[in-house]
């Protein structure tokens, strides 16, 4: 079930990329409305952060193209903004968290220009959306990682894009940050923008996501939530690694039941 909208924020056309040679996307082909609130969901493995790099120019393709706003990325590079995962960044970096959130304003600047008072007003309102205002100053290494995350976020608020690519971006964050956060990126949603999210819950995705994207190195179904979450869907998503995937129908129906795939432990 793969649904199509006329002129899309995004499309990828017969997206393939490969590691090594070795495909772990095959002919991904989906459009996304604007102004919505997507989740890229599937198992651990199924090229999820793979196809927000896809999009975001960081790795090369083997086949098809990926537009934006009908442009190339490179034509719209300013008005899209990457959210990577918080384990990939080196957070021992000296920066403040000030610091980082001006980073998000540097796509205004000219090639030798510094950030100005106008960039430190942006990151400063920035991270007072996020709650972390009062940590303008406090170095990076020193916060939690829920802390960091919003700081990350505060960057891509910074940055005023109007596409947002966002790789779990409530890992490792509590119920009250990830509460806040999905209440900012719906005030993003009514402010126009649109906000790609990679997801492991599915029973919160049911609430969070408008259109869902299920991925399992081959494009499964891209469609508006309530048609695309179906139990036979994320069967053939899952396969059989989901516990109790009989169950999955009565689960997405229950609440306070979280169905969350466990991330492997890494070395
Ligand atoms: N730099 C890399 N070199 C080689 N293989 C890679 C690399 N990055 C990812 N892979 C492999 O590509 C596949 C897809 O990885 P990707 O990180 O996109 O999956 P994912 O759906 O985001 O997974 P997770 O839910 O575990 O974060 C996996 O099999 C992974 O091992």
């Amino acid at each position: 079930m793969i649904q199509h909208v006329t002129d899309p924020v995004l499309e990828v056309h017969d997206l393939t990329v490969s590691y090594q040679r070795k495909p772990v996307l095959w002919d991904v082909d989906l459009t996304l409305p604007h102004k919505s609130l997507v989740g890229v969901i599937g198992p651990n493995g199924a090229g999820k952060s793979t196809l927000i790099k896809a999009i975001m120019g960081l790795l090369p393709l083997n086949s098809g193209y990926v537009q934006l706003f009908g442009k190339s990325l490179d034509e719209i590079r300013k008005k899209v903004s990457y959210v990577p995962q918080r384990e990939s960044v080196d957070w021992d970096f000296p920066a403040s968290a000030l610091d980082v959130a001006m980073m998000g304003t540097y796509g205004q600047l000219g090639l030798f220009s510094r950030p100005g008072a106008k960039q430190k007003q942006q990151a400063l309102e920035a991270l007072e959306k996020v709650g972390m205002q009062d940590f303008a100053n406090r170095q990076i290494s020193q916060l939690s990682g829920g802390q960091q995350q919003r700081v990350f976020l505060a960057r891509a608020l910074a940055q005023d894009a109007d596409l947002y690519l966002m790789d779990e971006p409530f890992a490792g964050v509590d119920i009250a940050t990830e509460t806040a956060i999905i209440e900012l990126l719906r005030q993003m949603r009514e402010a126009g923008k649109t906000v790609v999210v990679v997801h492991h819950d599915l029973q919160s995705a049911q609430d969070y996501f408008d259109w869902v994207i299920l991925l399992n190195m081959r494009l499964v179904a891209s469609g508006p939530t309530a048609e695309t979450l179906t139990p036979a869907l994320l069967e053939k998503t899952y396969g059989g690694r989901l516990t109790e995937l009989s169950r999955v129908s009565e689960l997405l129906h229950k609440k306070n039941f979280p169905i969350r795939e466990k991330k492997p432990v890494r070395p």
